[in-house]
């Protein structure tokens, strides 16, 4: 063995270290269509990951094999280290979910479903700071049935990280939660993270993956498209920016790389200096995000109407 590769041997121990998820060409078909095709990922350990994704774009799917719960047709996936369709129960004691749906019982109050669920981890969160740490103290003798979806969905989030799990995959954990309970999920996020918990979200809120994420895949026809810091992604299409001013009552547009440029040369033709109607603006996530699925089709630049 030579020095270089003796030296380099732990530290690639010490990168897998760091990687919560790895994926390499992850393949699902149904009936022969690739819903997922070709997927490579990396989550890092300690990072909240969002994908974001239109509807049917293979979000749940890839989450789902993820989760050990759905089978794939090729590439190699290893969750904390290891294969999670073979992986057995001391694996999935590391790993939380917190579903699209409700897998909470409804007889039983919200106090007595927690303290339920406790069993099945080898070590539980005391179930009354549980219980205050989703908002729902108030309501821990309701029984589940008589909550309202918001309360519901909080519940089930309680039951995703009652095992104090190392990796918490959330598929589109705030779906139906006002703004309110939106904020306070955050915040239960946030906390999770500075504790040191992997997190996988799935969202279809822009804002939800901008404020909490350290980075968004952004996935569409199965694959990812860009994998970026929320105020990263779509670097180039944020480089162009809009200028807008009014002309003889016509409005006037021009999209460049160089706004100084177009305002200088406008105020060169306004010598009172005084530009009518004059904006100047860089797309937004939600711009970047509608161009990366295709949603929008991109304008040229300097494109002049
Ligand atoms: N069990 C199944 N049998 C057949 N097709 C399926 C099955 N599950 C999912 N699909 C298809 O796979 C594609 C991806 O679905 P998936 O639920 O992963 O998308 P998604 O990105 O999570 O969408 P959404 O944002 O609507 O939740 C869809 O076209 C869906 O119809």
């Amino acid at each position: 063995m030579t020095a270089t590769q003796t030296a380099s041997a732990p530290l690639a121990a010490a990168r897998d270290d760091e990687t919560a998820v790895r994926v390499r060409g992850l393949v699902k078909r149904y009936g022969g269509r690739a819903v997922v095709d070709g997927l490579d990922l990396d989550v890092r350990r300690g990072e909240v990951f969002a994908l974001l994704g239109p509807n049917g774009a293979g979000k749940t799917t890839t989450v789902e094999i993820l989760e050990g719960v759905r089978r794939r047709d090729a590439g190699e996936v290893a969750v904390l280290g290891e294969d999670p369709g073979p992986a057995g129960r001391a694996w999935r004691d590391r790993i939380g979910v917190v579903g699209q749906s409700t897998g909470a019982g409804n007889a039983l109050t919200v106090r007595e479903t927690v303290d339920h669920f406790a069993r099945y981890h080898g070590t539980s969160r005391e179930s009354g700071e549980l219980i205050e740490a989703v908002g729902l103290t108030a309501a821990a003798g309701t029984r589940v049935s008589r909550l309202s979806g918001g309360q519901r969905r909080r519940l089930e989030v309680a039951l995703g990280v009652q095992g104090r799990p190392e990796l918490l995959f959330l598929d589109e954990p705030t779906t139906g939660l006002d703004p309110v309970a939106r904020r306070q999920f955050w915040e239960l996020v946030r906390g999770l993270r500075a504790g040191g918990t992997t997190v996988v979200l799935t969202t279809h809120y822009l804002d939800e993956a901008a404020e909490l994420a350290d980075r968004v895949g952004v996935l569409t026809d199965g694959r990812l498209v860009e994998v970026a810091p929320p105020h990263e992604l779509g670097a180039a299409l944020r480089q162009v920016a809009t200028v807008r001013w009014t002309e003889d009552g016509a409005p006037r547009e021009v999209r460049t790389p160089e706004p100084a440029a177009v305002l200088r040369d406008l105020l060169a033709a306004h010598p009172s200096g005084e530009v009518p109607g004059l904006t100047v603006t860089r797309p937004g996530l939600e711009d970047v995000y509608l161009h990366l699925v295709g949603a929008v089709p991109a304008t040229p630049e300097g494109d002049l109407r």
